[in-house]
């Protein structure tokens, strides 16, 4: 269309200059061709349903958005029953569905940790209804007064072994569940996490499987009072999801209804721990961060594909002699700004992908009762969860501000993204709890190489992502070498700054908090330092990850070359970013500061020719990126136009409510002026 300066032909040029196989580029992305097969299947299936339509969905009252999830998760359960969907299809279809609904919690948690937390026996019992769905489930872990502190839930689970029973009992308000998903009105059946007293004695938090509704008619059961806790942030968005509020008043369940594979409660009233570390009690977590980070990449990509699409079609300003506008993606202040973005959607998908390895690892270990890698799970999923989510949501805020005044309108599909995002950085624990985390771990190993320094090379040396810190004499010392911009292309030269500066980092709080009167004292007294040292570990875990990958054998011409760009302008605009860590610790001058900067300007230039290609390699449709700005066509202003005419305010030409107040008030300051 050449009507009003929109020019879908121009997203054509743009895939014209691409130096790669974008098709390859699509197979790196996804992992594998048959990845890339399937998903483009389930997301072609999806965007052809009329069901699964969301165009309006941001205009839907509570209730009527509601329904609509809950239309969507049968039909979506309905196809994959008739078409005989695998469980990666099946996911898949659930995940371009794109509407946040109890399924998530049914599926991603409840099963999950029936599956890891229960005993063959019940598994045997509960997951075969879980599968038919013949049982919905959630996860209720959250109350009231307590989200992070696991170990202060007050939600109690008494055993009474003259009925064989626990009585579930909310003791206080606080105690309350409040915020596990599907709970406030589509859960059967909760995991719920409570204190486990028998013979007197509290235990601590156990997970016991609690029947909440009716099979017959979904009411309540006796002494359960269960809700919804009401809007959440943003139109249509999260709302989808009945986050609850459930309380118990003396409710019993059979004893084998205790998740009875960590520690058992005897037909006496016993207590018995079995050998496994009672840490796996937090095994869903673990699970679901590592899924967490791999959403991450998705979220960020989507918010990219908008973002960079858009401007290459938005035009402003043009040469001073009065030539045409300029492509606001050709200016540098917006490649700086998009560029570093679109490359970290990259670095996510690829540490997504290793963090999976890492978890399957880690449960083969297990299921062999080698728990050694378990602190390595919790560190590196905490740490990779709290990083990414935090980064994502400020960068669809970002893909926001990129798109100018039509980013903040719901057509554009990023306020209501950033909204279903952004409540990430506090769900599956907060970021800042989940990085104290980290930097415990952190400060332990530095403050055991400072005592050990002089016998690491004899010594028990640190292994997995924290393997670094035993190069420490090394890191403490070393210089970078780079002399030229092209020298900060080499990713050992990345490496070892990256490497120098979360050593030194956590080195020297180990220092500091040594000279607190207490060791306590000086870890709180310390904790933001803490905070980004344990940011700097996990920034050169991503780097990392992506210089490994790079690695591989990257099939497809000018794909790897590619990607070693994007692995570039990720580390250097961290390092651009976060200069004051470089400089203040040592690692680099600032002259070598100011030659990555330069590199920077370089890299951005040679990604411009290709950046549309390059969210194109995700294959996002446009019914799974749900905007008018991120078109696949660039056909984008008319359809911000036809968008515009569905609002129901454009309902009727004169707006409801014309009668009450607008037309009293102009006839009055009419009659007021012609006194
Ligand atoms: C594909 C499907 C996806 C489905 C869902 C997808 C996406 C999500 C979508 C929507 C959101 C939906 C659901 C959201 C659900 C939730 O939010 S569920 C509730 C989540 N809650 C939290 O995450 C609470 C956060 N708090 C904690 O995890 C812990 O309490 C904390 C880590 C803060 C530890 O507290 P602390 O009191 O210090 O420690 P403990 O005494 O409890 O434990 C101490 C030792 O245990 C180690 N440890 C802690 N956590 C783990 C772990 N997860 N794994 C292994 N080990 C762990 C810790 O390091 C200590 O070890 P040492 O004693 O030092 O050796
Ligand atoms: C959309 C959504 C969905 C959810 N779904 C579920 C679900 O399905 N099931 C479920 O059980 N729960 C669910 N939750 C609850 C969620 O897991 C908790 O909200 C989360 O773990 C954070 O806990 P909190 O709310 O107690 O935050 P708080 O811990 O009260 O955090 C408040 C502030 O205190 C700070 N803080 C807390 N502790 C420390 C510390 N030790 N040091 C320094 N700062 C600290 C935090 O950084 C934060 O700034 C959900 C939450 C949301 C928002």
């Amino acid at each position: 269309m050449a009507d009003g300066g929109g020019e879908p032909d121009q997203l054509a040029g743009e895939r014209a200059t691409a130096q790669f196989d974008v098709d390859g580029m699509k197979v790196a992305w996804a992992g594998s061709r048959h990845a890339v097969e399937v998903a483009d299947r389930m997301a072609r299936l999806v965007a052809s349903d009329p069901v699964f339509r969301k165009d309006t969905r941001t205009m839907l009252s509570r209730k009527e958005l509601f329904k609509d999830t809950l239309k969507k998760a049968a039909h979506a359960w309905k196809r994959i029953v008739e078409l005989r969907l695998t469980e990666e299809e099946a996911n898949l279809l659930r995940l371009y569905v794109d509407q946040p609904g109890y399924v998530d919690l049914h599926w991603g948690m409840f099963v999950p940790a029936i599956k890891g937390q229960g005993t063959e026996e019940q598994q045997k019992k509960w997951l075969p209804m879980a599968y038919k769905f013949q049982i919905i489930g959630c996860y209720a872990q959250t109350e009231l007064g307590h989200g992070s502190n696991v170990q202060g839930l007050e939600t109690t689970a008494t055993f009474d072994p003259s009925a064989d029973e626990f009585v579930m009992h909310s003791p206080t308000l606080t105690s309350s569940k409040w915020w596990p998903g599907g709970l406030g009105k589509a859960s059967t059946h909760a995991v719920v996490y409570a204190r486990l007293i028998t013979e007197g004695k509290d235990y601590g938090i156990h997970g016991f499987i609690v029947q909440l509704r009716s099979l017959d008619d979904h009411s309540p059961l006796p002494g359960v009072t269960l809700g919804d806790i009401g809007g959440k942030f943003g139109s249509g968005a999260y709302n989808s999801m009945d986050n609850g509020v459930l309380r118990f008043d003396h409710v019993r369940i059979p004893r084998d209804q205790m998740l009875m594979r960590l520690s058992q409660v005897t037909r006496e009233g016993k207590y018995v721990h079995s050998d496994v570390p009672k840490q796996l009690l937090y095994g869903t977590m673990v699970y679901v961060r590592q899924t967490i980070v791999a959403d991450a990449s998705k979220a960020l990509s989507r918010a990219v594909c908008i973002a960079v699409r858009y401007s290459a079609i938005r035009k402003q300003f043009g040469s001073q002699d009065g030539g045409p506008e300029t492509q606001v993606l050709n200016y540098k202040t917006q490649q700086s700004r998009l560029f570093p973005l679109l490359a970290s959607a990259y670095a996510y998908r690829f540490v997504g992908q290793w963090l999976k390895w890492l978890y399957t690892d880690v449960t083969q270990k297990l299921e062999a009762k080698d728990y050694s890698t378990l602190p390595e799970a919790h560190a590196c999923t905490a740490g990779l969860k709290s990083v990414t989510t935090s980064a994502t949501a400020d960068a669809i805020e970002e893909c926001r501000k990129l798109c100018g005044g039509h980013g903040y309108l719901n057509s554009s599909g990023l306020p209501e993204l950033f909204a279903v995002y952004v409540p990430a950085c506090t769900y599956e624990g907060d970021n800042v709890v989940l990085l104290l985390q980290v930097s415990v771990v952190l400060h332990l190993v530095a403050r055991f190489l400072m005592k050990t320094v002089a016998q690491v090379a004899t010594g028990k040396q640190p292994v997995g992502t924290i393997a670094y810190m035993g190069n420490i004499q090394h890191l403490m010392q070393c210089k970078s070498a780079v002399n030229t911009a092209e020298d900060w292309l080499n990713p050992a030269a990345i490496k070892e700054v990256f490497e120098a500066r979360a050593l030194r980092m956590a080195v020297n709080c180990a220092q500091n908090i040594s000279k607190a009167p207490s060791q306590e004292e000086g870890f709180s007294e310390l904790s933001p330092d803490l905070l980004e040292a344990a940011v700097a570990h996990v920034q050169l875990i991503i780097v990392t990850k992506f210089i490994e990958k790079l690695q591989e054998d990257i099939p497809g011409p000018g794909v790897k070359e590619q990607l070693q760009k994007l692995c570039s302008i990720y580390a250097l605009h961290l390092l651009h970013k976060h200069l004051g860590d470089f400089l203040s610790t040592g690692c680099i001058t600032a002259r070598q500061g100011a030659l990555a900067n330069e590199l920077l300007g370089k890299l951005y230039a040679q990604v411009r020719p290709n950046a549309v290609a390059l969210v194109d390699a995700f294959d996002y449709t446009d019914h799974y990126l749900g905007s008018v700005l991120g078109r696949y066509d660039g056909d984008v202003y008319p359809a911000l136009y036809e968008e515009a005419w569905k609002d129901p305010l454009n309902e009727t030409v004169v707006p409801d409510g014309y009668q009450e107040h607008l037309r009293p008030l102009l006839k009055q300051q009419l009659k007021l002026s012609r006194l």
